[in-house]
């Protein structure tokens, strides 16, 4: 573990076997922090923000140490990808454009960091000045999720170091390479000792310790619901700032006047990119009645021929899930599915061949004749799974994509521009994409609406989030008020 700029071993010198989903193979042993580890990374935390140089430093300079970050991760990109492939099964493809998006995140805050300097008002007073000036938050808690783990490091990590905090992160337990990595880096670029400190081990301790501490200002979680709710309900212990970046059920939604091929090819693109382990999947296809047949029947034909395999392998389009346990749990889906009356068009399974055996593939699955009501239709499966339904009407399209607890992304389809305008405003999501799927970059805010989550990571908000706004009021001639005589 990384804390206050030395690599330590846990305080009990527990360890864990980090492994590839593709082979179980052990790729590495890592740290298995407790409390004791998060407290003590917390206390650096707490020195370097209550009285180190990173919160006081001018934010140019600030600046300058991200942009030192985003070039270092370019010069290793290659090393970091392959770690994060080894480590998530994810293609090598993948892993690079998230290694490309990392370092654009780090550019795009190095560049915010100086730009809010900060606001003068009009005071209503006669002989006064009224500014309202953004500090640091303090002491940040980051807790992230195994599915894009430096990714989402990184969305945390830029603009909390932009804005002048100190941070102890806790990766996902099972993927923690890429971030371990990333502190060599953070030491090269310059970061001081104790601004960044990574707790490597779980969630019910590390994690736990981090949401409670009194000490920890703000805490930001990436990850499923029903850990979210958790640590909603540690943060309320001193009143932290929460920022949380939940699951989605998220539809794509498709009339008959799209581009046929285009959006057959998305809608592959947007349910089994990463096996389905992305929060914006679009894992509910939401199909116009009459094109239903038709559609249905090319994404199962090519939905059949996607080959599944080590991301290592260049030809491989679709990776293992994570675990064992998260196999499981997709599985349980499935015959959820099954016992619900969702019609099986394909996968459903595991898929047969000696170099599947070691791995925790599954098949990309496709369920036809869902309803809002099914279990596979509300909850988050997080795999290879695809479910659908049909409407008639726009006014159904959009009463169907809003029929969830959730509300993190979504796509329209259609060439009917004043349609799609309608359609986006009508949808209760923090992302809606119009004849596209999956985009997301630096500039434009991530988040969610209803129960996938609280605030917004990246854009101008994403640096907010990690600030604190002070208004600062002077009178320019004092004098006695006289009102107590
Ligand atoms: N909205 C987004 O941007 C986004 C991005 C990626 C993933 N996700 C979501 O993440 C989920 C998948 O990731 P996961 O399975 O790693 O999620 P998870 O909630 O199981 O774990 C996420 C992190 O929380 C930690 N944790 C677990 N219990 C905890 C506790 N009691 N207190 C504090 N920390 C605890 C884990 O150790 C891990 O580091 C999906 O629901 C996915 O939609 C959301
Ligand atoms: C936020 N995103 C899309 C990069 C990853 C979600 O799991």
């Amino acid at each position: 573990m990384w804390i206050n700029g030395e690599w330590v071993y846990a305080e009990d010198g527990q360890t864990r076997s980090i492994i590839n989903p593709c082979n179980q193979e052990v790729i590495s042993v890592v740290a298995e922090g407790n409390r004791t580890d998060a407290q003590n990374a917390i206390k650096a935390a707490r020195k370097a923000f209550d009285e180190g140089e990173w919160p006081r430093l001018p934010a140019p300079e600030r600046g300058e140490k991200l942009r030192r970050i985003a070039s270092l991760i370019r010069e290793e990109k290659h090393e970091f990808a392959r770690l994060e492939t080894l480590n998530t099964g994810k293609t090598l493809a993948e892993s690079e454009a998230d290694m490309d998006d990392i370092a654009s995140v780090f550019d795009y805050y190095a560049g915010l960091a100086d730009k809010d300097g900060g606001e003068m008002l009009h005071s209503p007073l006669k002989n006064s000045e009224s500014k309202v000036v953004r500090e640091p938050v303090g002491v940040c808690g980051m807790i992230t999720p195994w599915n894009y783990p430096l990714l989402q490091a990184s969305w945390k990590l830029a603009p909390a170091l932009a804005a002048g905090c100190t941070m102890v992160l806790k990766p996902s337990e099972i993927t923690p390479l890429t971030t371990l990595k990333l502190a060599g880096l953070l030491e090269k670029a310059g970061i001081p000792k104790g601004v960044v400190n990574i707790v490597t081990g779980p969630g019910e301790t590390v994690g736990a310790e981090l949401s409670e501490s009194a000490d920890v200002d703000l805490i930001s979680f990436t990850g499923g619901i029903e850990t979210g709710w958790k640590i909603m309900k540690a943060a309320s212990r001193n009143m932290k700032k929460i920022a949380l970046e939940l699951g989605g059920k998220n539809p794509n939604i498709i009339f008959a006047d799209s581009d046929f091929e285009t959006a057959v090819d998305y809608a592959l693109n947007a349910v089994f990119f990463h096996a389905g382990q992305v929060c914006s999947a679009g894992a509910r296809l939401l199909i116009e009645e009459k094109w239903h047949d038709r559609f249905v029947k090319a994404v199962v034909e090519r939905a059949k021929r996607i080959r599944l395999g080590s991301g290592l392998n260049p030809d491989t389009q679709m990776g293992p899930l994570i675990s064992a346990e998260h196999r499981d749990k997709v599985e349980k889906y499935i015959a959820i599915g099954i016992r619900e009356g969702a019609k099986l068009l394909t996968g459903g399974k595991r898929p047969d061949g000696p170099e599947f055996a070691r791995g925790f593939f599954i098949e990309p699955t496709i369920f036809d004749h869902c309803t809002s009501d099914m279990r596979i239709v509300k909850e988050e499966t997080f795999g290879p799974i695809l479910t659908v339904e049909t409407f008639q009407t726009e006014e159904e399209a959009i009463s169907l994509a809003n029929d969830t607890i959730y509300g993190l992304a979504g796509a329209v389809w259609t060439q009917d521009m004043n349609r799609a305008e309608r359609v986006s405003r009508a949808l209760r999501m923090g992302t809606v994409w119009i004849n596209d799927y999956h985009p997301y970059f630096p500039q434009a805010p991530w988040g969610g609406y209803k129960q996938s989550g609280i605030g917004r990571e990246l854009g101008k908000t994403g640096l907010e989030e990690y600030t604190e706004q002070k208004h600062v009021y002077k009178n320019l001639q004092p004098q006695p008020l006289r009102w107590f005589g």
